[in-house]
């Protein structure tokens, strides 16, 4: 399958910050990719270089071949945008902006009121298309930017936290949209909190932290790397050292919460006869040993290291 997206070595700083630092990565043609991070990752610092808002200061994006920087037009004219912060204007009404987007994509008047048309209803809004945006709630505004990145039939979606703060109607005429826009060959990329919202939507995920990525896989093995995972939890009678935890059998991190020990394994059956061992050898006793079941929230943390305290 050819790749929409080609991002290699994407790069970009400000001031002391490094937000995206060498970001290589492939989005293939008709797949949804979601792009996972905590807060201040450099997901959207990353969507805005691929969509040419903001420069790169390394590296390079093509889309459908066409560098970013390069060929910006005819990039642009195959990808539609629902940005992080609204782009529609509150003082014209939903078919207004929308007839504002048709002209700057050139598209022919009646076109662009067809599809209008059809984009409204879809998404529940035709009803209201004369009423000002500034008298719609943040879930209707949500939708109408949707409507109006699809206006020109885009080949490929990008769309920045599109169900963040949304109410449940809202978050699931966006998703049944999204996935009958893929089923009909739109390939997608998108940025999101939501680890349940990614996992039932993507064919493979991305996720970044602190400017870097962190793992890219499908959702079902990134899984099975979750699942791999243990958590057991233990106290002892007399402060013992981090070092000493972490050189024991079995134990790939080892991390203090107040007076508990989190050893996370993927043997745990190694890490009790290890833990056993130690504490026979250095005389601290074992007051508490729990073993926590992952989920998947649970790996996300893992891996973008906001777990750790
Ligand atoms: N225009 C800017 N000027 C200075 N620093 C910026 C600018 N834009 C982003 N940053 C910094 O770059 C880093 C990445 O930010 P970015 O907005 O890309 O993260 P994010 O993953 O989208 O976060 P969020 O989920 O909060 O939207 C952060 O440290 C942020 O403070």
């Amino acid at each position: 399958m050819p790749n929409v997206i080609e991002a290699a070595a994407l790069t970009k700083t400000f001031g002391a910050v490094t937000a995206v630092d060498r970001v290589s990565f492939e989005v293939r043609r008709g797949e949804i990719f979601g792009f996972l991070g905590p807060n201040g990752a450099g997901k959207t610092t990353t969507t805005r270089m691929l969509t040419g808002v903001v420069p790169m200061d390394g590296g390079s994006v093509r889309i459908f071949g066409h560098d970013i920087l390069k060929e910006p037009v005819q990039a642009k004219q195959r990808f539609g945008v629902v940005p992080e912060t609204s782009n529609a204007y509150v003082e014209l009404t939903a078919w207004q902006n929308l007839m504002l987007m048709g002209d700057l994509y050139g598209l022919d008047r009646a076109h662009s009121e067809r599809r209008s048309r059809d984009l409204l209803e879809t998404l529940g809004l035709y009803g209201r298309k004369d009423q000002k945006v500034q008298g719609y709630s943040k879930g209707m505004k949500q939708r109408l930017i949707l409507a109006m990145a699809l206006l020109h039939e885009p080949e490929l979606l990008f769309l920045d936290e599109p169900t963040s703060g949304l109410d449940v109607q809202s978050t699931q005429m966006i998703l049944v949209l999204l996935r009958d826009l893929n089923t009909d060959g739109t390939t997608i990329f998108l940025t999101t909190h939501n680890m349940e919202e990614a996992n039932r939507l993507c064919d493979r995920i991305g996720i970044i932290r602190a400017g870097k990525i962190v793992a890219i896989d499908a959702p079902e093995r990134l899984k099975t790397a979750i699942d791999r995972m243990h958590r057991l939890e233990v106290s002892f009678d007399r402060p013992v050292l981090a070092d000493a935890l972490v050189g024991l059998d079995g134990v790939a991190e080892a991390y203090r919460t107040g007076d508990k020990w989190q050893i996370v394994t993927e043997d745990p059956d190694l890490v009790i006869r290890s833990l056993v061992a130690f504490s026979g050898d250095c005389g601290a006793a074992i007051l508490t040993l729990n073993t926590l079941a992952p989920s998947l929230d649970e790996v996300f943390l893992r891996l973008t290291g906001e777990e750790q305290p």
